[in-house]
């Protein structure tokens, strides 16, 4: 039989058998280092609404996003990011939406303002919506593996709860005739958080590297969430969740722009990313360091910060 990424729905996990979706949570992080999440809570007119201005955003003038750049939040230039390895910078921009530090609460941590267009006034509340939206299916995930790794189920909420999480949305536009050979629109990279908990994009492309080597699609209905597991989880699991390389490919069909928006759950920055004592084993793999420390190394190594 063909391999596909498994399918979860949230449900069984917040109404219905809550230990068997998480042997299939963990199960799949393991087996492919991704899963296609159903049922998952955000409403499926909030992401219809989203994809619209994100296509919205994208296609205001260049000069109108460029003011709109600012570091971390706001609007990345098209052939700003390169994967760690790579040599060529990937085929997108981006517009970046971060958590802002909660009212009246002290928080350790250096959360800088978000950055709106002020030419697409829904764009804010749409997107505030969706941060949360995903923020707390993300929080769902981590609550329902915590028991896989010999933790209470509300372990992560702390961790995560004033954590530096973005949520990126991408556009990939058409691919130039003229384009460098090698470029791709997403060269092969693992994510560097937790979980990202991906809105599924309109259009094909993503593929996983599946254990045996081959390139293995990631596709599923873009009314469904794509998770998969990040660098920072596969060093607290001593790599028993490990970081799974994925990449999206040049349209192979119709040259048309790919929209996609990943979440990216990260934990606030003074979290140390030490192997949790349940996954030792032999010893651990890897060296302490905080989670804002191992963030800052690879947000340089990516080009996204000096
Ligand atoms: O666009 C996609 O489907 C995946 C994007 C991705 O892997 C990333 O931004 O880390
Ligand atoms: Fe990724």
């Amino acid at each position: 039989m063909a391999k596909r990424v498994p399918e979860l729905s949230l449900s069984d996990f917040t109404a219905g058998d809550a230990a068997a979706f998480s042997d299939a949570l963990m199960r799949g992080l393991q087996d492919y280092g991704f899963i296609i999440l159903k049922d998952h809570g955000v409403p499926v007119d909030l992401l219809g609404k989203a994809y619209g201005l994100a296509e919205a955003v994208f296609a205001l003038p260049e000069e109108v996003k460029r003011r709109c750049a600012a570091g971390l939040r706001g609007y990345t230039p098209f052939g700003t990011e390169h994967a760690k390895d790579s040599r060529h910078p990937d085929l997108k921009e981006f517009w970046q939406i971060g958590r802002e530090a909660p009212a009246g609460v002290e928080i350790d941590e250096d959360l800088p303002p978000n950055v709106w267009p002020a030419e697409l006034p829904d764009f804010r509340p749409t997107f505030e919506r969706l941060f949360g939206a995903l923020d707390e299916t993300g929080r769902t995930l981590l609550r329902a593996l915590a028991p896989k790794l010999g933790l209470p189920a509300g372990h992560f909420d702390p961790l995560v709860r004033h954590g530096t999480s973005i949520l990126r949305v991408l556009h990939y536009p058409p691919v130039d005739d003229g384009i460098a050979a090698g470029c791709v629109r997403s060269a092969a990279h693992e994510d560097i958080n937790f979980l990202t908990i991906m809105v599924a994009a309109k259009g094909a492309g993503l593929e996983l590297l599946d254990r045996d080597g081959t390139w293995l699609p990631v596709e599923t209905d873009p009314t469904n969430l794509i998770v998969d597991s990040g660098d920072m989880l596969q060093r607290l699991t001593n790599g028993i969740i490990p970081a799974t390389t994925h990449r999206v490919v040049n349209p192979a069909g119709p040259n048309v722009s790919r929209y996609s928006m990943p979440f990216f759950m990260h934990p606030s920055s003074a979290v140390p990313l030490d192997v949790l004592p349940s996954c030792v084993g032999d010893g651990a793999k890897y060296p302490p360091i905080t989670a804002g420390d191992f963030l800052a190394e690879r947000l340089r190594e990516i080009g996204l910060t000096k």
